[in-house]
């Protein structure tokens, strides 16, 4: 049934989640987060003022069942809660960041309960957690997991890693963004194109020339190289970090005077902050700034 999507496999290595396959990320060196003790479907660690976390339903190419869905929401909301934390990684295996929504556990289901039960309408509380996530993926991306790789701010994407939105072939359309914040990521031809065939992919390189993904890397260093990024973010100003958090993403909502009044709002707010206050200073006196969070 996925014969034209099962080609790229034949290269992918076993699954193994990244965050235990890189040497560089020892146990040993990991702060294993104490949150959440009870996860079936993700890895969480801390490095510094980063959180990482691992998708990890290896046998399923971590195609994203409901209870996935549940523990990603409640991790995620804790590290947005915990001031400990500027930023958030999400990764997933070297075969598979995610297969998409879980093809097995929806097969069944029908119009009204989906309507009633608003089904999926949990995966958008994602967009609504204010520190910054990246994705760093390797893989398969593909339907719901291509759309959560875009519900991210910034995707870095490992060479061999592949983005698609095959639903149109499984009698359904995609139903988390794929429509939507993909035609803003690539535009509408290249958009149209993967969601009309469902088997037009695009690897690594086209999604960064598209400008889906910001940058890719050998896979074995795309999660080093998100750590990185998100370790520099997380230990700036976490509310200006917010702010320019928000501030961007109005740009997908506000016509664009409306965007540009709210931008200037903010920059005004910043001034009302600690963090510009030390950060300006610092330049003036040709120092390091020492941010507070406030
Ligand atoms: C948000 C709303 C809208 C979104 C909709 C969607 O995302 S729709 C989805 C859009 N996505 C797609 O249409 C892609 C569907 N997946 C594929 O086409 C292929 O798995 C592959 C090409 C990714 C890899 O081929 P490969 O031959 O290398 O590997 P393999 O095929 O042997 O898989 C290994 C195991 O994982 C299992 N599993 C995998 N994905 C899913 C899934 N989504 N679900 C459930 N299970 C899944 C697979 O059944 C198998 O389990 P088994 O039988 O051993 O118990």
């Amino acid at each position: 049934m996925f014969a034209a999507l099962r080609q790229p496999l034949a290269r992918a290595s076993a699954a193994k989640p990244l965050a235990r396959a890189f040497s560089a990320y020892t146990p040993a060196q990991n702060a294993v987060a104490p949150a959440s003790p009870k996860l079936e479907y993700l890895l969480t660690e801390t490095r510094g003022r980063v959180a990482l976390v691992t998708l990890h339903r290896p046998k399923a190419l971590n195609a994203l069942c409901n209870g996935l869905f549940v523990e990603l929401n409640q991790v995620l909301k804790e590290f947005d809660n915990n001031k400990d934390i500027g930023s958030i990684v999400i990764t997933g295996s070297e075969r598979a960041f995610a297969a998409g929504a879980d093809i097995k556990e929806m097969k069944d289901r029908q119009f009204i309960e989906n309507y009633v039960e608003d089904f999926l309408g949990h995966w958008t509380q994602i967009t609504k957690i204010r520190k910054p996530i990246i994705a760093a993926v390797n893989g398969f991306a593909l339907g719901g997991g291509c759309e959560l790789a875009m519900m991210c701010d910034i995707i870095y994407a490992g060479d061999k890693a592949v983005f698609g939105q095959p639903e149109i072939k499984l009698g359904t359309i995609p139903g988390a963004g794929g429509t939507q914040r993909l035609v803003k990521a690539v535009g509408k031809s290249k958009a149209m194109e993967m969601c009309l065939t469902g088997s037009v992919n695009l690897t690594a390189q086209e999604a960064e020339t598209a400008g889906l993904v910001s940058k890719v890397f050998p896979a074995e260093q795309v999660l080093d190289e998100a750590i990185k990024t998100a370790s520099k973010i997380a230990n700036l100003s976490t509310p200006i970090v917010q702010m320019v958090k928000d501030a961007v993403n109005q740009s997908f909502e506000m016509p664009l005077q409306s965007g540009l009044t709210f931008e200037r709002r903010l920059f005004h707010a910043t001034f009302g902050t600690n963090d510009q206050k030390e950060g300006m200073s610092a330049f003036a006196e040709k120092r390091k700034p020492t941010f507070t969070n406030n």
